[in-house]
This record gives structure tokens, sequence and C-alpha cells, in this order.
């Protein structure tokens, strides 16, 4: 395992296969006001994104990246340098994640996509910038320097549940990160997002990460980008894993938006702060979405 790897949603899980019950942040809210009707949910027909054109910063590329993020705040990523052997080789990791401690050649496994993670998600960074004509490193020094660069791995697990319409696997939220970095599930879908009001169902591009804002990129980006409501819903038969690897800013470091992104027509929307995930954890039970606690006239 690499050593900033982190497994918090262990317990919860295994305290619900041990005592049958099920913790309140499974449980699935009765009224769902962005359910309309009992119908099958329409697929995200968001964009899929070619790494190896953006790190070329093609100024295509570059347009549908911008356009993804500020509409679904979300995009699959393919052609991203990883080969489909290394994420077989993740996703198959995932589940024995859970029967720690992890193998030798595991933790090299691990330890390597956290590596190529790291590479990714910075030329991210810089496209990201440079898609809204900004000095390139403007997003990337949010996330740390050539030194310094917090990843943090979440392993998710989601056990099959015969009453999966009463239960749900991850309830709405958004990430308190910058970015994610979202290996999911080959053969399960789950995932959801939320875009004008209503859900839609991610995809299975098996050969594709699914890349995430976070909130601390919206407020970087002076909430140009979105960082998108989504959740897991989960399967009656099967069991799905994934894995989100969040980079995120060092705690001591002051974030806000940009200044070059406040403008007349755009003001300030979030207040200058330290350790969002401090504040993300604070505000997490009790408010729908922990970033309008930094708001300016929320
Ligand atoms: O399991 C998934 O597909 C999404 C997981 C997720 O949203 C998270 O870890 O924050
Ligand atoms: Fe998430």
């Amino acid at each position: 395992m690499a050593p900033e790897a982190k497994h918090d949603q262990l317990k919860p899980v295994q305290e619900l296969l041990e005592s049958g019950v099920v913790p309140e942040m499974y449980l699935q809210q009765l009224k769902d006001e962005h359910q309309v009707g009992d119908g099958p949910l329409p697929l995200m027909d968001g964009p899929i994104i070619d790494f190896s054109l953006l790190s070329s910063f093609n100024s295509e590329e570059l347009s549908k990246l911008r356009s993804a993020l500020s509409t679904w705040g979300c995009f699959q990523l393919v052609n991203h340098g990883m080969t489909s052997e290394l994420l077989d080789e993740i996703r198959e990791l995932s589940k024995e994640f859970f029967k720690l401690p992890l193998e030798e050649k595991e933790k090299t496994t691990l330890h390597e996509y956290s590596n190529k993670t790291k590479e990714v998600s910075k030329t991210l960074f810089k496209a990201m910038s440079r898609s809204l004509k900004l000095d390139e490193n403007r997003f990337f020094e949010l996330w740390g320097d050539d030194k310094e660069d917090i990843i943090h791995a979440r392993f998710n697990f989601y056990p099959r549940c015969p009453s999966a319409n009463q239960v749900v696997g991850l309830k709405a939220h958004t990430d308190g990160s910058a970015i994610t970095v979202l290996l999911q599930d080959k053969e399960i879908e789950g995932l959801q997002v939320l875009k004008d009001d209503q859900w839609f169902k991610v995809p299975i591009i098996p050969e594709a990460i699914i890349i995430h804002v976070g909130d601390q990129l919206e407020i970087a980006s002076n909430g140009i980008f979105k960082s998108p409501v989504h959740k897991v819903v989960i399967n009656p038969k099967c069991d799905r894993i994934s894995l989100a690897m969040l980079p995120l800013p060092n705690p001591e470091k002051e974030i806000g938006p940009l200044k070059e992104l406040i403008t007349e027509d755009r003001p300030q929307m979030f207040k200058r702060l330290k350790d969002y995930g401090q504040i993300y954890f604070t505000y997490m039970a009790s408010m729908e979405r922990q970033i309008n606690a930094v708001k300016i006239n929320y």
C-alpha cells in the first residue's frame, strides 16, 4: 500500500456486514426530488476526453474540457497512458483490500498507480488552467509543487444487498478534494451524477478513468468549474468496488478564488480559507453542500 493510502471506508462496510444495522449514510432518502417517475435513468452523455490531446494542449480538446467542467463537472478520460492491465490489477487489488494486509506485489502495483495518477492529475491541472487562459501552474499550485503533492486513496466496497432499493451505496455528496480520479468497477454500474436537477447514470467505459471536480477546485475557479453532486446505488446481486484518488491541497495553505477569475461580472463567490477538509467534515451532516459554508452571500 502506498504510504498515503487510507482505508476510511473499511469500517462502515464491515460493521454493516457484521451487525446487519445499516448506518445512516447508507440509507436511501425515501423521497428523492431528483428522481422523476420510476422509469430508467438517462445515461450521462457528457464528453469523453482524450488525455493525449490534452497533454499537447490541443485547443479543441481544451475547450471540450472547459465545457465539461463547467456543465457536468466530470468526464471520462481515455488515452491516459495507464494500461488496461494496470487498471484491472488495481480493480482486483481493491477487492482484496478489505482482506488486509496486501502482498508486496500489490503494494508495488498500488504505488505505481498512485504515481501515475499524480502525473495525470498534474497535467490535468495544467490543462484546466490553460482552458481558462490562465498561467498553466495556477491550479497545480493549489495542490502542490514538484516537492509536495498529497494524494489520498479511498477504496469503496459496495456489498450486494437484496433490499437495494432501500439502501444507498453512498448518499448524494460532492467531493472535498481538488479533483477526484475515480476508477470504477468494470462490470457493475452504480455511480450517478446530478445535472440540471436530474440524476444520470455514469456508463462504464472499462479503459477510462472518471475525473470529478472537487469542492476546492470549484472554489479556486470562482465557481466556473462545478463540483458535481453524485451518489452510488447498490446492486441486489453483485458486489461493486471503486477506487477514488483524491489530490488534496496542503491544509496549511490558504486557498480561494484565483484573482484572475474575479471580475465585475463574476464577483468573488467564496471566502479564502485553509484546511477545507476540516470544514467539509464539520458540515458533513448538517449541510447538503459543505461548500455553502464558505460561500459569500449565501
Ligand atoms: O464508487 C463510486 O463510483 C464513487 C465513489 C465516490 O463518489 C467517492 O469515493 O467519493
Ligand atoms: Fe464522491
